[in-house]
């Protein structure tokens, strides 16, 4: 498997480990849908806009979508950087759709855990320039998503004085804080952002981080302010759809677009070579551990103390949105 031709393959946008790929060419059902692809060839430069209310939260069929849309926008020679972004002001992503793991199908399971690793294995090996554009919360596999990316860039949060009107987002892995831990992929992905001490704290404490601190530690590279710019001052702007034009012309894609267009201008056979450099030895080992992890995951949730709390988890945070 970790063989040149293997690496070139993994590095060049093409699936290399055929057996788990979650689908074939023709694009999932609802991918159009679940994530939003904007792409300016003039640029160089493409946006994923997550899209699946109310929380952006990773099913089977949006981690087949994200893996879809990101591989078409690869496929275009004359795109070079993409912008993972959200259409819900407040959350990036919420991590895992925990109804997955409650009353799960025996045959579902497995394969969306699959589509969960087979993520990781495309962004984080994209051969695109990767940015985060982090205006909402990234608990849990929300922070892998952002953790996968190249660069981060998070929104400060509405600080007005106005506690109804206030938001901060948070970031981080907190599944300590569940009861569960990060799958080692994931895990490790956090000791390579922000290193082996601040890691093995926040991994044990299941600790979120507001935006900076999340900038002290390394987790994210930038931090903006929360506000809105007069108008978009790139192109980008003028080819989103209408539902996400407003957000486009936030300081935070502002932000995430500018360091899109520094990636695009390196020459991308040296871009991408020193991206294999860093993250080649950490794919190869996931995909060698790939069976062991999913029967590890499948063997984890369906235990009936973790159903029990899988439910009970699942009716807290129901309950909780139905009292707002
Ligand atoms: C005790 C749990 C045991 C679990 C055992 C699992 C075993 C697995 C082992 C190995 C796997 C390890 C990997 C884990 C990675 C993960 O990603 S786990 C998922 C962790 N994520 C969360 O726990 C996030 C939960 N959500 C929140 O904390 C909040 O929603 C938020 C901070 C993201 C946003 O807060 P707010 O803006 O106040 O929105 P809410 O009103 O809370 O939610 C709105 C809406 O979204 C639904 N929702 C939120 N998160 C999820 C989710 N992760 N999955 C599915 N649905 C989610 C929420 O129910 C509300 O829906 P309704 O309005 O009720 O329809």
């Amino acid at each position: 498997m970790n063989t040149p031709r293997a690496r070139a393959m993994l590095f060049m946008g093409r699936r290399s480990h055929q057996s788990h790929a979650p689908h074939k060419h023709s694009p999932p059902a609802v991918a159009n849908d679940l994530v939003i692809s904007t792409v300016d060839e003039n640029s160089g430069i493409a946006m994923l806009t997550m899209n699946r209310p109310p929380a952006n939260s990773l099913s089977l069929e949006m981690n087949e979508a994200l893996c879809y849309s990101l591989k078409t926008v690869e496929a275009n020679p004359k795109i070079q950087s993409v912008i993972l972004s959200s259409t819900n002001p407040k959350i990036f992503s919420a991590g895992l759709d925990i109804t997955e793991l409650v009353a799960p199908d025996n045959d579902r399971l497995p394969r969306f855990w699959n589509s969960l690793q087979q993520v990781y294995i495309d962004l984080y090996g994209s051969r695109l320039a990767t940015v985060a554009a982090i205006q909402g919360h990234a608990p849990a596999a929300g922070c892998f998503l952002a953790m996968s990316c190249d660069y981060r860039v998070m929104s400060e949060g509405d600080t007005n004085n106005d506690i109804k009107k206030k938001h901060v987002p948070t970031i981080g892995l907190n599944e300590t804080q569940l009861g569960i831990a990060a799958p080692p992929w994931m895990g490790q992905l956090l000791v390579r952002t922000i290193g082996f001490r601040q890691a093995e704290l926040a991994l044990a404490l299941g600790t979120l981080f507001p935006p900076e601190q999340a900038l002290s530690i390394g987790l994210v590279d930038d931090i903006v302010p929360h506000q809105q710019v007069e108008s978009g001052d790139h192109k980008l702007v003028d080819l989103l759809p209408s539902q996400i034009k407003d957000q486009a012309q936030n300081s935070l894609l502002q932000k995430a677009y500018t360091q899109a267009q520094i990636y695009a201008k390196i020459p991308p056979q040296a871009r991408v070579a020193s991206k294999m450099v860093t993250r080649e030895e950490h794919i190869f080992r996931m995909i060698a551990k790939r069976d062991e992890d999913t029967q590890h995951f499948c063997g984890f949730v369906t235990q009936k103390a973790v159903q029990k709390n899988l439910t009970a988890y699942v009716e807290a945070l129901k309950n909780k949105s139905a009292k707002k």
